[in-house]
């Protein structure tokens, strides 16, 4: 098999009864190794559900979800842990840095949790830095960058330990549009560089440009699923 993603008949109800939301309805989908797929929609139309959903960092009333093999849904507490730490990247609106440690530190941090050893730590977090412009700003704190530098460094992170999958929720959510244009590029490359695959929720029509294939999810189903036409 070989798809990065498969997801199958896929739901998710919060609440009971009279008050339940079905966040997702029924999704299924699949998603090749080196696609960008971008996943659009109203606010409340279910992405984030769904990107949980696929990253194991929510439970499905029903349905199933593989990511490179691995079935998410069947996995276990530890195994669901080790998908997050050595198979799967996030990266959210919020960038969700750590305050108190420098880039560097933060795009270290994931490596750390795997255990990897000093030296080759402090190589790796230097080319990761490198790679999404941020070389000469090893040393500062998330306080002391702009929004677009900070998101870099969650990147960075995001990619540490070489994930299969970059799932990354609204990440230009917070950013002007220029730079949420200059993020959203810097994706496109390491994606197509390291053939990862990434599933990004957005807003943004001119990013959803970029990407291979666009999912459009309304109140919760899949309602179209298109190969992205070049611009
Ligand atoms: N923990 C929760 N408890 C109850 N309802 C929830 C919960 N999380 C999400 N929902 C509901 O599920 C639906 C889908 O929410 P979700 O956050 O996935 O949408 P979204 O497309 O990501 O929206 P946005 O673009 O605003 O982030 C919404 O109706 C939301 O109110």
């Amino acid at each position: 098999m070989s798809d990065l993603i498969r997801v199958e008949g896929l739901s998710r109800d919060y609440g009971s009864g009279d008050r339940v939301v079905h966040a997702v309805r029924d999704v299924s989908l699949r998603a090749g190794r080196g696609e960008l797929v971008a996943v659009r929609g109203r606010s409340g139309a279910g992405k984030t559900t769904l990107l949980n959903l696929v990253g194991g960092l929510d439970r499905p009333t029903s349905g199933r979800v593989w990511v490179a093999g691995h079935e998410v849904t069947a996995a276990g507490e530890g195994d669901l842990l080790r998908l997050r730490r050595d198979t799967i990247g996030f990266v959210f609106q919020s960038f969700g840095l750590i305050p108190i440690l420098s880039a560097a530190e933060n795009v270290g941090v994931p490596m750390r949790l795997a255990k990897v050893p000093a030296g080759q730590r402090e190589e790796r977090v230097s080319v990761l830095l490198e790679m999404v412009g941020l070389g000469a700003h090893a040393a500062q704190r998330p306080y002391e960058m702009s929004g677009g530098q900070q998101q870099r460094v969650a990147i960075a992170r995001a990619l540490a330990n070489d994930p299969a999958l970059l799932i990354a929720d609204e990440p230009t959510g917070q950013l002007d549009s220029e730079t949420g244009r200059a993020v959203m590029d810097l994706l496109r490359a390491l994606v197509h560089a390291r053939g990862m695959t990434a599933l990004v929720a957005t807003h943004d029509p001119t990013l959803v440009e970029l990407a291979d294939r666009v999912l459009v999810l309304r109140d919760g189903r899949l309602v179209e699923s298109t190969e992205a036409v070049p611009v």
